[in-house]
């Protein structure tokens, strides 16, 4: 984890200013993401966490610039990255990013990897995407980044497919691929989801690791609050498309302020009652054709909620140095009566 304190000082590496994304759905387009900002500093590991459906892959995914087409778009706002602004350049420029400077892993390897070409094969591709080198260079390269994300034989793997392996090594052949080009900026969504619980800790340590040794930043999309805690040093908390409580990880989990984020936290399983707990939200996250047009997105679910979250937004307002939270019950300076 950084330090708090130096990276306070340092400008962000990416900014995320406003940002709306919206999709058709029979020819209206509703907000999946909305009026969004946050910024990643340096080295920073950010997590965002959220239920299924609260807009954490859709903003990866603009973050990227990888929105279906003709289905997805950024509606309005902006993605600043190293000063570059991302939403305003075109394919053949993002292309020259992405991949290099900005990377990203998914959930199931094996939906990103294809098939039919060998590891090195996908491998080399990047490099030669990204680098002027010989095919003999790029193989080296290829045997060398497996070995630095923990393959064992990576001089044999090289030359296998994706179905040889098992889903951690897939995972591990992801984050090579990934960490290729040294990006500055890695945006890893659910990337431990798909494994069992001893490969999902070997992946995250991996990951710290490399970030520490590559000295970049990570986006970390997650609904494992576990993970989080292990990671990150900063959260964003996502409901319905926006950003309902961001802060340091301590402050999360030690002064949570929005009852959604509350009820997250409640919601970690423990082994023997896993399935009661996680159960203990009540009610669903709102489809995009559903989400309600004023007011507070989950004051239908919320256990605090008071007449007036329902007729107005609320905002994302200081509540503390470097946490915000977008709750009716923290907008004057002092919590209201009966608010802990
Ligand atoms: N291609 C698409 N077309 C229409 N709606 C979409 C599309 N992709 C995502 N959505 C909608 O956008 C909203 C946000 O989805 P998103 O996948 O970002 O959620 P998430 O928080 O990442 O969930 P999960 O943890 O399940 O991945 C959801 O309501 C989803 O149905």
């Amino acid at each position: 984890m950084s330090t708090k304190k130096s990276l306070l000082k340092e400008a962000p590496l990416l900014e995320v200013k406003n940002l709306e994304t919206a999709f058709d759905i029979d020819g209206t387009y509703y907000n999946a993401v909305d009026n969004v900002s946050f910024n990643v500093k340096p080295r920073q590991i950010v997590g965002i966490v959220g239920e299924s459906g609260c807009g954490k892959s859709v903003m990866s995914l603009s973050i990227m610039q990888l929105l279906p087409k003709g289905i997805g778009k950024v509606k309005s706002g902006e993605i600043i990255f190293d000063g570059i602004n991302l939403d305003k350049m075109s394919e053949g420029q993002i292309n020259k990013i992405r991949g290099k400077d900005v990377s990203m892993i998914f959930q199931e390897p094996m939906t990103s990897l294809n098939p039919v070409f060998t590891i090195g094969y996908q491998l080399q591709e990047v490099l030669f995407n990204h680098m002027k080198i010989s095919k003999q260079e790029a193989r080296q390269k290829a045997i060398a980044l497996l070995k630095s994300v923990g393959i064992s034989r990576p001089e044999k793997i090289v030359d296998e497919y994706p179905h040889q392996l098992s889903g951690g090594m897939r995972q591990r052949v992801m984050i090579a691929i990934a960490i290729a080009c040294q990006p500055k900026l890695l945006i890893a969504d659910e990337p431990t989801t798909a494994l069992d619980v001893t490969v999902q800790a070997q992946i995250l340590d991996l990951l710290k690791e490399i970030q520490e040794v590559n000295d970049m930043s990570i986006i970390l999309i997650t609904h494992d609050l576990g993970v989080v805690a292990e990671m990150c040093d900063e959260v964003i908390v996502m409901y319905a498309g926006r950003i309902v409580e961001r802060t340091d990880v301590d402050t999360l989990f030690y002064n949570p302020k929005h009852p959604y984020t509350s009820l997250l936290l409640g919601a970690i399983p423990k082994m023997e009652e896993e399935e009661e707990r996680l159960s203990s939200i009540q009610g669903i996250v709102p489809s995009l054709t559903n989400m309600p047009k004023v007011g507070c997105r989950f004051a239908n679910r919320c256990p605090k909620a008071m007449p007036e979250c329902f007729t107005t937004t609320p905002k994302l307002n200081d509540v503390d140095q470097g946490h915000e939270v977008a709750c009716l019950l923290y907008e004057t300076s002092k919590p209201r009566e009966g608010v802990k």
